[in-house]
């Protein structure tokens, strides 16, 4: 049990809790403990010494003196609680970020989204600041300093206080057996529940347009009993538990009495050493009582631990520190391969090919070729099962993606824009100079448009702010992409929600690119598209059907064999 303790305070989801601040916390705890027993102390003074002497002023300075030990005491308890509080901040700030970085990469590579990591740190974080939490167990591991003090005073007392500890012992055990499947069931059900709705919502458009508000209500419904069952049943188990322990308690309190009274009358203890020995008890036995209390609570942070370690451990900085220089633009891809994870076959089956710097590639493939996926891997989005893409030589999945990113522009099929200004979105919400965020917006063909909006470039979208058309989402999507002029710029379908001037201004904006340098990928059927590229890849079932100059490869296309070949491609009709 140490052992596993001391494997999970070691694990990875723990490693940004201030390990220094814990040892003063530990150390505030015998403190705290310590100066509780001058109340027994007290007792036993008062009951054997003043009682018999009457004394008053012994009375009042012990008194004076306990009143200023118990002080102290409540003193330091506020400062541990402060402390713990302050630990449990800092480890959320510390490991918050690694912790987005890995959801963030878990949500792009699973295509699956995810921030389940981050709510799991805060139920750690919550865990160790709440007053339901670390706070109830940290004193657990000074219960046999009590035990001691008891037995000191007399063995038979300590016997039953050991009798009273195994029992709250065995009680947190049968606890953790009878209820902590339950509630990590419970807690599973509960994240499920959670992702139907999140997913439910981010599609609220076509719930309300076709009328699925039940049927989804229901699903949801489905998950949400089942965790509230499992939850319940937890519960009840846990209140029956409960139920035990305060009478196990009550119990152990009229032992100890009767047992003191019947050592008292045997002459073998003092009345003070009875009342000592029963305030020592008690207080020893709180933590193990406390204990049993946040049984849930430690359950599920558990369980959120679990979690991060798991999401540290998928999603681990791989990326490379190492500064390279700006790339020319040299894009080869190698004996690519890749299958989506948890499926069998792969989706890209050994694809190679090498682009020059300046150069512009047309994608094209019937549906479900893999143009997507490759784009994803071309920008270093997917890991690819073997084979690499390289820029200027280097791997695109293991380059630093904030350095990468610098070097990459991309449009997904999708375009998603951020809840913040349209300024912030072009600037990819980093520091830029006005003149930047325009060049951009002017190169994509959407400066007028964006003047034209209430706020020009300060218009908020997203969350309570404008809803923009496809077209304006894309062409500001563009000029994302496009900001700094990065030396590869990967296009997936970038004109599909386009009007012809729309298209026209992508094009040229693209050809400016080139221009410039820039590699350019572009997936698009659009045959005006299509006539300006320099090469062109014809992607089918993961492969490379064709892939050469533009002429060439039309050339090949108007063969009736070779158009038969790659489906879906005749409708390109160039
Ligand atoms: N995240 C994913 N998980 C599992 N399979 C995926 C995932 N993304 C894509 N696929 C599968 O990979 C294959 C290629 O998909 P991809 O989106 O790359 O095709 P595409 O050529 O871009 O199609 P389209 O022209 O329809 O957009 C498909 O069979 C698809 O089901």
């Amino acid at each position: 049990m140490i052992k596993s303790l001391a494997t999970l305070l070691r694990s990875p989801a723990l490693a940004g809790i201030d390990r220094r601040s814990l040892v003063t916390v530990a150390v505030a705890s015998i403190a705290i403990n310590l100066l509780i027993f001058a109340l027994p102390l007290y007792s036993l003074q008062v009951y054997d010494r003043v009682l018999t002497s009457r004394s008053l002023d012994t009375l009042w300075l012990l008194t004076l003196i306990v009143a200023v030990a118990l002080s102290l005491s409540a003193l330091i308890d506020t400062l541990r609680a402060r402390m713990l509080l302050r630990v449990g901040n800092a480890y959320a700030l510390a490991l918050g970020p690694r912790l987005m970085d890995a959801s963030i990469a878990h949500s792009a590579r699973l295509a699956e989204p995810s921030a389940q990591a981050l709510r799991d740190l805060q139920t750690v974080r919550s865990f160790v600041t709440g007053a339901q939490g670390l706070v109830s167990l940290i004193d657990a591991p000074l219960v046999p300093v009590f035990l001691v003090g008891v037995y000191a005073m007399h063995a038979g007392l300590g016997n039953v206080m050991l009798a009273g500890m195994v029992t709250l012992v065995a009680l947190a055990l049968a606890t953790d057996g009878l209820t902590g499947k339950l509630l990590r069931a419970a807690g599973e059900a509960g994240i499920d529940a959670q992702r139907r709705v999140e997913g439910v919502m981010q599609n609220a458009e076509v719930v309300e347009a076709m009328g699925m508000r039940t049927a989804m209500r229901v699903s949801w419904q489905v998950a949400q009993t089942e965790s509230m069952s499992l939850a319940s049943a937890a519960a009840e188990r846990a209140a029956h538990l409960s139920g035990l322990v305060k009478g196990v308690r009550l119990l152990l309190n009229l032992l100890l009495a009767a047992a003191g009274a019947w050592y008292v009358i045997h002459d073998e203890i003092t009345i003070g050493v009875m009342v000592a020995a029963g305030i020592l008890a008690a207080r020893g036995l709180a933590p193990l009582e406390a204990m049993i209390g946040v049984w849930k609570g430690l359950v599920s942070t558990r369980a959120a631990i679990d979690r991060i370690n798991t999401a540290l451990e998928h999603f681990p900085r791989t990326e490379s520190a190492m500064s390279l220089p700006v790339p020319r633009g040299e894009l080869s891809v190698e004996r690519l391969v890749y299958a989506p994870p948890g499926a069998g076959q792969p989706t890209i089956k050994g694809i190679s090919f090498t682009l020059e710097p300046g150069c512009w590639l047309g994608l094209i493939g019937p549906s479900a070729a893999g143009k997507s996926t490759l784009a994803k891997l071309i920008c270093g989005i997917w890991q690819p099962v073997s084979g690499s893409v390289r820029l200027d030589g280097a791997d695109v999945f293991a380059w630093n993606r904030a350095e990468f990113g610098r070097h990459c522009g991309y449009l997904p099929q999708d375009v998603e824009l951020f809840a913040g200004s349209i300024r912030d979105n072009i600037a990819r919400f980093g520091q830029a100079d006005d003149a930047e965020v325009v060049a951009a917006a002017q190169m994509a063909g959407c400066h007028h448009m964006i003047l034209r909006l209430a706020d020009g470039y300060d218009t908020r979208i997203g969350a309570g702010g404008t809803t923009l058309s496809g077209g304006q989402r894309q062409r500001i999507g563009l000029a994302r992409a496009l900001f700094r002029q990065p030396r590869l710029i990967v296009l997936d379908e970038p004109n599909a929600s386009l009007d012809h001037e729309g298209e026209t201004a992508l094009l040229q904006a693209v050809g400016r690119a080139r221009e410039g340098g820039a590699t350019i990928v572009m997936i698009s059927h659009r045959p005006s598209v299509l006539a300006r590229v320099d090469m062109l890849a014809v992607l089918a079932d993961g492969q490379v059907q064709h892939f050469g100059p533009r002429e060439e490869v039309l050339a090949r296309l108007q063969r009736p064999a070779a158009a038969r070949a790659v489906p879906g491609v005749r409708r390109v009709g160039v």
